[in-house]
């Protein structure tokens, strides 16, 4: 097999850095975790805060054995699969290998691509610069929505819409406009308890 062949079928992938660390956001904020972040991006966010990812083809290809033996070397059984879009590729076999040696699996996704993967926990964060495919909504248990502009609040009820009732809504102030958005994040949900607060809690901390 090549290794163009190898990705397309999910045994290999480009890993842009992987690291043991606290998850800043969401659902399980403070849990220990490792993180991988697969390389490659096309959805092309203005705001991105890791807008290195973007370009596949500058990360190492590793196989999803070489993956695993380094999430294997830290003590939390959490992996949060990220990147980048990781669901640029097929999810199925890391994420089944990962489960098979005990690992609960969580993804962070633009859902701008076909779901695939097992995974325990999906944390879908829809974007307006790419739109998402329909197959997130069945399967998201968290919808966490960056605030960049006053219309992301309409955007994110587009979005709560669709998704499954069991599904957690979230906002997050985008990093650069908390000042601005914070407080209009805050009574937003003040007045409409269904939704909670995300924040990056990793950058207030000074970790990865
Ligand atoms: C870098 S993305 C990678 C995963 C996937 N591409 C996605 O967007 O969900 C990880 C998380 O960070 C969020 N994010 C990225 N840049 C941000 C920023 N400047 N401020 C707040 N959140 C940001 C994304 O919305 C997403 O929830
Ligand atoms: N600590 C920490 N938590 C995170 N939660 C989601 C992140 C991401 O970039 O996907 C992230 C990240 O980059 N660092
Ligand atoms: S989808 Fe995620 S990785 Fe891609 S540009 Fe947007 S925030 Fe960055
Ligand atoms: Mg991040």
């Amino acid at each position: 097999m090549t290794t163009e062949e190898k990705i397309a079928a999910g045994l290999s992938l480009p890993v842009m850095e992987a690291f043991y660390t606290i998850q800043g956001e969401g659902r399980f904020t403070g849990h220990p975790a490792y993180f991988i972040r697969l390389g490659g991006c096309d959805v092309g966010c203005v705001w991105c805060d890791v807008k290195e990812s973007w370009e596949a083809g500058k990360w190492p290809v590793l196989s999803i054995e070489e993956i695993v033996a380094e999430a294997e070397k830290h003590p939390a059984k959490l992996v949060v699969i990220t990147g980048g879009e990781p669901l640029m590729y097929d999810m199925g076999p890391l994420t089944r290998m990962l489960k098979q040696k005990g690992f609960t699996t969580n993804i962070e996704t633009s859902g701008a691509h076909p779901f695939s993967g097992d995974f325990d926990w999906v944390c879908f964060s829809p974007k307006k610069f790419k739109a998402p495919d329909e197959s997130i909504y069945q399967v998201a248990d968290e919808l966490k929505v960056v605030v960049f502009h006053k219309s992301d609040f309409a955007f994110a009820e587009k979005h709560a819409e669709k998704v499954s009732e069991k599904c957690e809504l979230r906002l997050q102030p985008e990093w650069s406009k908390a000042n601005q958005f914070t407080p209009e994040i805050i009574k937003y949900v003040k007045d409409r308890p269904l939704w909670k607060i995300s924040l990056q809690t990793h950058k207030f901390m000074d970790i990865p």
